[in-house]
């Protein structure tokens, strides 16, 4: 999907809500456990129910990992459901990826080809060859890891190294390397405050927010430093979404709290 799509969706749907499937068995409800696969039934049920309030889902693969070769099925059904009845929808592998040249290709092989996601996020510190094979994919986006919203993001990312805070440093450089157009970038909502100064670096690509919901980010701070002409913004949330409910009426609960979500992103739009 080309980012120009993706806004039109925005705009379509008045939502830049992205839904995290971030499937744990011992979350889900104990009715789907007794179904051949479970994992794939909940994640039907929650987009079937959601996808009209949302424009983006992102499957964390380590959630699909855990669970071995079934899991790993799971996501390749999820993916396939998706793109086959939802084609519109953005989608985003969540798997923070990141490895010399031809490693990092074949990840990227993995996630885009064989797969077929939108975009894959990935992890900037063994540097530009380790990106750039992402980056070669047309319309295909590479989410690069700027700021992350766990509390260990004070560890490095905000560190200076020549002046610099290391993430500052991972937006400015990346902006140069091979079909950078197809870049975007994790900013976690726990750190609204620095998204001023990072648009000053980065004043138009799309950015990937998680931590609303579970992590206590707000939606409004998020918005109000870092919306841009073009949205630029896809709010992550997971665990406040898909587990609204582990009863049988899950799927419409999670519906309700994505609604609350878009209902806010709606106004947010509207006052632009
Ligand atoms: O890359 C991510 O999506 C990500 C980056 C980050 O800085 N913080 C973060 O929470 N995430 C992911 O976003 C999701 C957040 O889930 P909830 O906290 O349940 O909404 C998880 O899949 C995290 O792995």
């Amino acid at each position: 999907m080309t980012t120009q799509q993706l806004v039109k969706e925005i705009h379509k749907k008045k939502s830049f809500l992205c839904i995290g499937l971030d499937v744990d068995l011992n979350k889900i409800p104990q009715h789907l456990l007794k179904k051949e696969d479970p994992i794939f039934e909940f994640n039907k049920a929650i987009i079937d129910a959601t996808h009209h309030l949302c424009v983006a889902y992102k499957p964390n693969t380590a959630f699909y990992e855990a669970y071995g070769l079934k899991g790993w099925k799971a996501l390749e059904k999820t993916i396939d459901y998706l793109n086959n009845n939802y084609p519109d929808i953005f989608t985003i592998a969540d798997a923070k990826r990141g490895d010399i040249g031809n490693t990092s290709s074949m990840y990227a092989k993995a996630f885009f080809e064989d797969l077929g996601f939108d975009s894959v996020t990935v992890a900037p510190y063994m540097g530009k060859d380790s990106v750039e094979p992402f980056l070669a994919f047309k319309n295909k986006h590479t989410i690069l890891l700027a700021l992350t919203s766990n509390e260990g993001a004070y560890d490095f990312q905000t560190k200076s190294i020549e002046g610099l805070e290391l993430y500052k440093t991972v937006l400015a450089t990346s902006k140069s390397w091979n079909n950078s157009e197809n870049l975007m970038y994790v900013v976690g909502a726990t750190k609204a405050e620095y998204l001023v100064e990072i648009r000053q670096i980065i004043p138009h690509n799309f950015l990937l927010v998680p931590g609303v919901g579970a992590q206590g980010g707000s939606l409004e701070d998020v918005c109000k430093y870092g919306i841009t002409k073009n949205i630029g913004l896809l709010i992550n949330s997971s665990r406040s979404i898909i587990y609204a409910s582990n009863k049988e009426n899950f799927s419409s609960e999670a519906s309700l709290k994505a609604l609350q979500l878009q209902t806010q992103m709606e106004l947010i739009l509207n006052q632009l």
